[in-house]
This record gives structure tokens, C-alpha cells and sequence, in this order.
């Protein structure tokens, strides 16, 4: 049967129009007259995905057809951002879908505001999965982005008396259109049960019989390149029960008992954890991790290679590619499924895993780093814990060869731990068996060899790489900020959308002080956006005429947030002690977004902290409006792509040596927004590039805060020494933002006081200097205007097309398939 190729609907508007109208009346089944605005959403993106599906079953076809060596991203976390600009943009649709939803009487923007953005990460390493899987598109490397369909995703977060509160995030209650359910695909994954030993031929064989199975059925979602024709898959698995409800039971009138194994199986893809430092340890937490990454290794085995294929090309053909240690339980999964049910000898499945996998890092924190205890672990999968034990005793073997009977180092680099109990420390074994290593920036891949896994490094030459970040410009630059996108294409042509490192060209507008004003008057404008959606989302009001002064990460105590705080506090103690003129201060607003892991008390006390000093500080009549504190409640990809545009200055003041990276950052100076921030994670790059006249350094650096840490911190000595300092804190002590209740903040108090890890106080006299520079900087808009112009001009660097190009080349090895 000669079935002619997909072509899609013709790229026109009345084309348009009739593919939505099809869809309104065939997939929606309503007419337009009585269609709901989600009807009419979910018709406009239906419309959409039609266009898109040609290409992505012509690129299956040709991924299958060429056989060329691709990425397998393995991520537990996918913090993708609403998905119908992208794709409209991708597929060259945004006018003419605009055009035609007007021709049916619909405002495109309203159909706009009604998608929800699946929230299936928590921060940093989710959402720069979102940007690779774009890049990799973008420039044609084939490849499929594996991860788990959670049902509800991060959560939404709301404030009560300025306390954050969790709220379920039912991401798919109203449908999701942009997703392809293939349960015909789906996966058998086993869990408990035990290991048998048996002789095959003479052979010593090891099986696992599971105790219970889960089925992973996958959704495909369109990763669509721009403007190159070109559509990846993002694979994410769903959790479906084996066996339905057991009708037996349910006919014996005990119905909960009868839906128990359904619902304990279904609760594998329920939710994201979201904790973004500290793990868990929790069960279900390791069951989500195995069942999507067995799934993924199994049905690439499956459905990529041909069924002739000969395991021993695996390396030619795929590299795994572990974002950070949640899904490096696929090496001893790749092990098991090559000499358990392969039939494969153990050192030629050892030698293909090691270099099928590889692994990043995005973390430097201690007790961020993944240890599962091996009782857990030998309950769940007990013939993987059985792998893991043989890779490490051949491992130390080795080590021991090397180093001889170095027990200390022997112990220090096992990939079992005995303390504080007998677990797998993950990173341990994602090293062992990644053929490389990198960390997220410079600076974090050199503090990984040095200070985290400098046995390893020193065990393994040349195994230790770096790829510094990147964001995706579509999204970030292009999409979340078309007046400058515009300028840019005015002044560059379009080239730089895939060629980032164009924007160097700005660097002769940043003289040309008609460009300037052009460029000041979209930063305006950004403003003037912001200020109104934050009026309609949450019924704030910009003063205008500010700087914006933002901070927008998760809320963690490496990052600072309290620093940030104290700053605020000092301005407005000068005032309100009479000390400061009103009229002498700059006049800013500080705008917050931060969601807390829900068992992180400290991090909520300072939300409920940052709050409360905005309440009273918003009120005060005698800071004359000068200063204004602002914490939309729920920050995400949504709300970032409204704030980063509208914003001056970019907070990036977290402790020397312990943010990997950062990306905000980049996305901050892509947007033009100056930088305040600490020699730490990628700030050093971005310092680097578009130099010290264009960023506000302060602070300690990572061997200045070690160096302070082993001769003993006393942060109590930093509050006795500096007036300003005791001044604050002594605000915030005094109960002046929690209506005179002294105990409600005495928590922060304290810990700033008498432990501070993060060397809060240690740095403030640096940070409260450096924001002087700042006011003083922005009194001369001009100036400032240059400095932000040549800030997005030298950041071309940070394109996650530039990142994907480094991990092609250090890394990978896989060319793009054109
Ligand atoms: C198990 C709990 C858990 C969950 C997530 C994580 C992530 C690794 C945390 C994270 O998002 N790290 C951030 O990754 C970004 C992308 O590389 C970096 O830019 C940030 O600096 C880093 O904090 C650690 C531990």
C-alpha cells in the first residue's frame, strides 16, 4: 500500500483556520459558537502539532534509517515552561496562527494565558534539561530526552500571612495537548523479589525473579528545532498498574483492598519530589528513579536498534547521558539486562557500559550528593545491588593495583560507604562507570577534581571535564523578549537565534546613543509588561521610575537570599531612623520569586522573613515609596520569562564555591541586566566575558572562604565590628517586622549570629559597598545603558547551543545528522 508521505496543512492562513476548525468540531467536538475557551485552546494546539508532525515522523524515519550515534538525556526532571509559543515559533506559525485565530474572532493571547506549563522539574537542573533537549534539536544531533510523566508536578506555591503554602499541582486536569499516549509501547518493570543463581551450559548464570511488576507507558511530546525542520522526541514514562483491580477481591465487598496494588503501582509517576538539595532517601523516590530509566534503557534497546543489532556497537550507536546521580541506577540496569538476559561475559558488558554512560554533576553541596542504603536497595533490586557490589570490588581491585593497599584511600573511594550506614554512594558509581565527567562551570569542574572527587580525578586522568551552561535564546531571548529580539535582528540580522556569539556585534551600538535610547525604551516597555502582569496576577503595583532589583532562585541559604534581605533592611532602617534621607536613596524595587522544598524549615522562615519586611517597609510613609518589596507567590518558567526581561539588576550573591553554575544568571545578562554577584559558578565566566566595568563583583572567593572557614568563623565578631550590620539585624531581632514578637524571627537571628554556614555576615560590609556602586552607577542612565548593552553583546557565550556543541565534542560524539 503506497501511503503517501505526512505533508501537514498548508502554511496559510485560511490552511489555518480550516486545520482549527477540524479540530474544534473532530477532536473537541464542539462548534465554534459553542466552544469554551479551553476547547479553543486545546483545537489551536492540536492545529499546531499537526504542522509539527510531518517533520517528527519524517526525523523518526531518518533516525531509524541512518543509524547514527545519538543521546539518550536521561533526567528525572524536565522543567519545560508553557509549549505553544515554542512550537509556533519552531514551525515559522506565529503570524499566520495569529492571523487566523482573528479571523475566527479569537485574541491569540487569550488562548495564550490559558496553558498550563507542565512543572516537571524544581530549578536549575530541570529546566536546563528543557534548554538542551531544544539546543539538540535546534542543531539536528538526533536524540530523545528520557524522564517520568509526573502527575502532579512542582508545586504552586501561595503565601498565608506571607508563610508559603503547597498546593497539588494537577497540571493535567484540563488535558494535555502536546503529548502522544503510546501505552501500546509500554514497558513491564519489575521491583523486589530475589536473585537465583543457575547453570546455563556450564556457564554460572545469576536471573532476578521481581516480587511485583509496574507497566511504564510512554508519552511522547514534540521537541521541535527552529526553523531547521526538525522535531526530537521527549520521552516520559507514566506508571500503570499490571494487573487492574482485582475483581475477586472487589466482588468480596473489600473495594480499597482490591484497587491497593493499583494505586501503590500508579503512585510511582505521581509526584515530583521536590526537594533540590537534600535528598530523602525516600523509597518511592528510588522506584520513580529505576522505573524511568529501566523503561528508557529498554525501549531504546528495542525500538532504536535494529533486532540484528550486535550489543558489542552499543558505544558506536548511543551515550547515556546522566543528568546528575537520580538516574545512574541505569548503569547496573544496562549490566543486568547484557549478562543476565543478553547472555553477554561480564568484562565485555563492563567495557560497553563504560562507554555508554556519562555524567554530570550539578551540585557541590555535600548532602546533596545521592547515597542509597543498601538494605533499601537489596530489598528493591536486589540483583542490581549484587552488580554494584561486583563493580566495586573490581573497581578497588584496580585501585588497589595503583595505589596498593591504601586502605584509607581504598575507603574513601568505595562506592560503598559504611557510615553513616552501608549505602551506594551514587556519584561514586556514576564516576566509576561514566566514560567522563563534568561539572556545570569552570570553577565547579575544577572544585569536583580538587575538593569533591580529587581520588577520582587523580585515578582517572583525562576522565574529568567541564561544560559551563547555557540557555536556550528561543525561549529566552527570542520569545520571552521580542522588542529586543527585534533590535538585535534590526542592528544583526536574524543569524544570531543559532549563532549567539553574533551578538558581539552590538559592542559598536553600544556607542551610538540613538541605539541606546532604542534599547533603553524596550527595557521600558519590559517594565511597563511586568508591572502589568503582576497587577492582573496578583494585584501588585510597580512604582515606576525604579530600578528592579531582582532575585528570582530557589530558596536556599547557599544562595543568599538573606543577604539580600539584609541589604533591604539597612536601607530602610537609615530611613526609618531618620539617619538616611528618603530622597537620598535610589529608588528601587526589589522583586523576590523562590519556592521552598516543603520540609525545609529555615528556607520557609526566610520567605515568610522576606514577606514580612515587605509589608512593613511597602507601608511606611516615611521611605516615601523610595523602596518596594515584591514576592509574587509561585515562581516559574512562566513568571520568568515577564521578569528577567524587565529587570536592571541581577542578584547572583550566593557563598563563593557553592552555586555549580546558575543559569538565571545568564539569562539575567542575555536581557541586559547588570549582574551584582560573588566570584562562584559560572558569575566568573560571565565576569570574564563582559568584563569588570560591567559587573558588580563583591565578596569573598571560594579559597578566601575556605581559607576563612579553617581558621575558624565567628559571625557574631562580624556584627560586633560593623554598626550598619547590628543596626539590621537588630531591626529584624527588635520584632519591627512581626508586629513586636521578637521569637517570631529569632530563629534567623540565631542562626545568622551563631552559625551562618553560608557566611552571610562575613561578606555584608563587601555586598552593602558594592550596591552603593550600584546607585551610583545607575544615577547615569546613559552610562548604564552602554554597560547593559554590552553585557547582552558579550554574552553570546552562554547559548545552551554552545554547551551542547562542548558535550558533542569533549563528550559525546555525535555529530549532527543534517
Ligand atoms: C535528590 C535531591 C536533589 C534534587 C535536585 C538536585 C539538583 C542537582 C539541584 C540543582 O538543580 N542544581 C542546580 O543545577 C543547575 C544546572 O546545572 C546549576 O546551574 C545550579 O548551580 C545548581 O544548583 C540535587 C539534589
Amino acid at each position: 500500500l503506497a501511503v503517501a508521505p505526512v505533508t501537514g496543512p498548508p502554511s496559510s492562513v485560511d490552511g489555518f483556520v480550516r486545520e482549527f476548525l477540524n479540530n474544534l468540531n473532530y477532536e473537541q467536538g464542539v462548534a465554534l459558537s459553542s466552544s469554551s475557551p479551553n476547547d479553543r485552546y486545546l483545537a489551536l494546539a492540536y492545529t499546531v502539532r499537526d504542522y509539527l508532525m510531518a517533520r517528527w515522523l519524517e526525523d523518526q524515519r531518518r533516525q531509524r534509517e541512518v543509524q547514527a550515534k545519538g543521546v539518550c538525556y536521561l533526567s528525572a526532571e524536565y522543567l519545560l515552561g508553557r509549549q505553544l509559543d515554542n512550537n509556533l515559533l519552531a514551525a515559522r506559525l506565529t503570524d499566520i496562527a495569529t492571523e487566523a485565530m482573528a479571523a475566527c474572532g479569537i485574541d491569540i493571547d487569550d488562548l495564550r494565558q490559558l496553558e498550563v506549563e507542565p512543572g516537571l522539574g524544581n530549578g536549575g537542573l530541570g529546566r536546563l534539561a528543557a534548554c538542551f533537549i531544544d539546543s539538540l534539536a535546534t542543531m539536528s544531533v538526533p536524540s530523545t530526552g528520557y524522564g517520568l510523566r509526573y502527575e502532579y508536578g512542582i508545586f504552586r506555591q501561595t503565601f498565608v500571612d506571607g508563610e508559603q503554602i503547597e498546593q497539588p499541582d494537577a497540571w493535567l486536569t484540563l488535558g494535555s495537548p502536546w503529548e502522544f499516549p503510546h501505552p501500546e509501547a509500554a514497558q513491564t518493570i519489575g521491583f523486589g523479589g530475589y536473585t537465583e543463581k543457575y547453570d546455563d551450559e556450564g556457564v554460572a548464570r545469576s536471573r532476578w525473579v521481581p516480587g511485583w511488576t509496574v507497566q511504564a507507558v510512554p508519552y511522547n511530546y514534540m521537541v521541535p528545532g527552529y526553523h531547521n525542520g526538525r522535531v526530537n522526541t521527549l520521552r516520559l514514562w507514566s506508571a500503570v498498574a499490571s494487573s487492574a483491580f482485582d475483581l475477586r477481591i472487589f466482588n468480596a465487598g473489600d473495594y480499597a483492598e482490591a484497587v491497593r496494588a493499583q494505586t501503590f503501582a500508579e503512585n510511582i509517576s505521581k509526584v515530583l519530589y521536590p526537594e533540590d538539595s537534600t535528598p530523602q532517601g525516600k523509597e518511592l523516590r528510588l522506584q520513580q528513579q529505576y522505573f524511568f530509566v529501566a523503561a528508557s534503557i529498554h525501549d531504546f534497546l528495542e525500538h532504536s536498534l535494529s533486532p540484528d543489532f550486535d550489543l558489542a556497537n552499543l558505544p558506536d550507536r548511543v551515550i547515556f547521558q546522566l543528568n546528575d546521580t537520580h538516574p545512574v541506577i541505569a548503569v547496573p540496569e544496562l549490566m543486568r539486562v547484557l549478562v543476565d538476559e543478553k547472555g553477554m561475559k561480564w568484562d565485555a558488558a563492563w567495557a560497553i557500559t563504560q562507554q555508554c554512560f556519562a555524567y554530570t554533576c550539578h551540585t557541590l553541596l555535600p548532602e546533596a550528593l545521592e547515597m542509597w542504603s543498601v538494605d533499601l536497595l537489596g530489598r528493591l533490586l536486589p540483583r542490581h545491588l549484587e552488580i554494584i557490589y561486583r563493580i566495586n570490588d573490581e573497581f578497588l581491585a584496580a585501585v588497589r593495583e595503583r595505589f596498593g593497599d591504601d586502605e584509607m584511600r581504598i575507603r574513601n573511594m568505595s562506592i560503598i560507604a559504611d557510615f553513616p550506614e552501608r549505602s551506594v554512594r551514587m556519584a561514586f558509581l556514576a564516576t566509576v562507570a561514566g566514560a567522563k565527567v563534568n561539572g556545570v562551570a569552570e570553577l565547579h569542574s575544577q572544585l569536583l577534581r580538587e575538593k569533591v572527587l580529587p581520588d577520582f580525578d587523580e585515578f582517572y586522568p583525562g576522565k574529568f571535564t567541564n561544560v559551563t551552561n547555557g540557555v536556550t535564546p528561543r525561549r529566552f531571548v527570542r520569545l520571552a523578549n521580542p522588542g529586543l529580539a527585534s533590535l538585535i535582528t534590526e542592528a544583526l540580522g536574524a543569524g544570531w537565534t543559532v549563532d549567539l556569539e553574533r551578538l558581539r556585534g552590538l559592542e559598536a551600538f553600544a556607542e551610538d546613543p540613538e541605539f541606546r535610547a532604542k534599547f533603553a525604551e524596550v527595557k521600558a516597555a519590559n517594565k511597563r509588561r511586568l508591572s502589568d502582569v503582576l497587577r492582573t496576577r496578583d494585584g501588585f503595583e510597580v512604582s515606576d521610575g525604579h530600578m528592579l532589583d531582582v532575585m528570582v532562585k530557589r530558596l536556599h541559604e547557599y544562595k543568599r537570599q538573606m543577604l539580600k534581605v539584609l541589604h533591604i533592611v539597612t536601607l530602610y532602617e537609615g530611613i526609618a531612623s531618620g539617619r538616611v534621607a528618603a530622597a537620598d536613596v535610589q529608588p528601587r524595587t526589589f522583586i523576590f520569586g523562590a519556592k521552598a522544598a516543603p520540609g525545609y524549615v529555615m528556607a520557609k522562615r526566610i520567605i515568610h522573613l522576606i514577606n514580612a519586611v515587605g509589608s512593613v517597609v511597602n507601608a511606611d510613609p516615611r521611605v516615601e515609596g523610595r523602596l518596594q518589596v515584591l514576592f509574587p507567590p509561585n515562581y516559574n518558567v512562566t513568571l520568568a520569562e515577564r521578569v528577567i526581561p524587565a529587570a536592571d539588576l541581577s542578584e547572583q550573591i550566593s557563598l563563593a564555591g557553592k552555586e555549580a553554575s546558575g543559569t538565571g544568571n545568564m539569562k539575567f545578562a542575555l536581557s541586559g541586566a547588570l549582574t551584582i554577584g560573588t566570584d562562584d559558578g559560572a558569575n566568573v565566566e560571565i565576569r570574564q566575558l563582559v568584563g569588570d566595568d560591567n559587573f558588580f563583583l563583591f565578596g569573598m572567593t571560594e579559597p578566601e572562604v575556605e581559607a576563612l572557614w579553617a581558621k575558624g568563623y565567628k559571625p557574631s565578631d562580624f556584627y560586633q565590628a560593623d554598626e550598619g550590620l547590628r543596626r539590621a539585624i537588630d531591626l529584624i531581632a527588635s520584632g519591627a517586622f512581626s508586629g513586636g514578637d521578637r521569637s517570631t524571627f529569632e530563629p534567623i537571628v540565631s542562626n545568622l549570629l551563631y552559625d551562618d554556614r553560608f557566611m552571610v555576615l562575613a561578606d555584608y560590609a563587601s555586598y552593602i559597598a558594592a550596591q552603593a556602586r550600584v546607585d551610583a552607577a545607575y544615577a547615569d542612565q546613559d552610562a548604564w545603558t552602554r554597560s547593559s548593552i554590552l553585557n547582552v553583546a558579550r554574552s553570546g557565550f552562554f547559548s545552551s547551543d554552545r554547551s551542547i556543541r562542548d558535550y558533542i565534542d569533549r563528550i559525546w560524539h555525535t555529530p549532527p545528522v543534517l
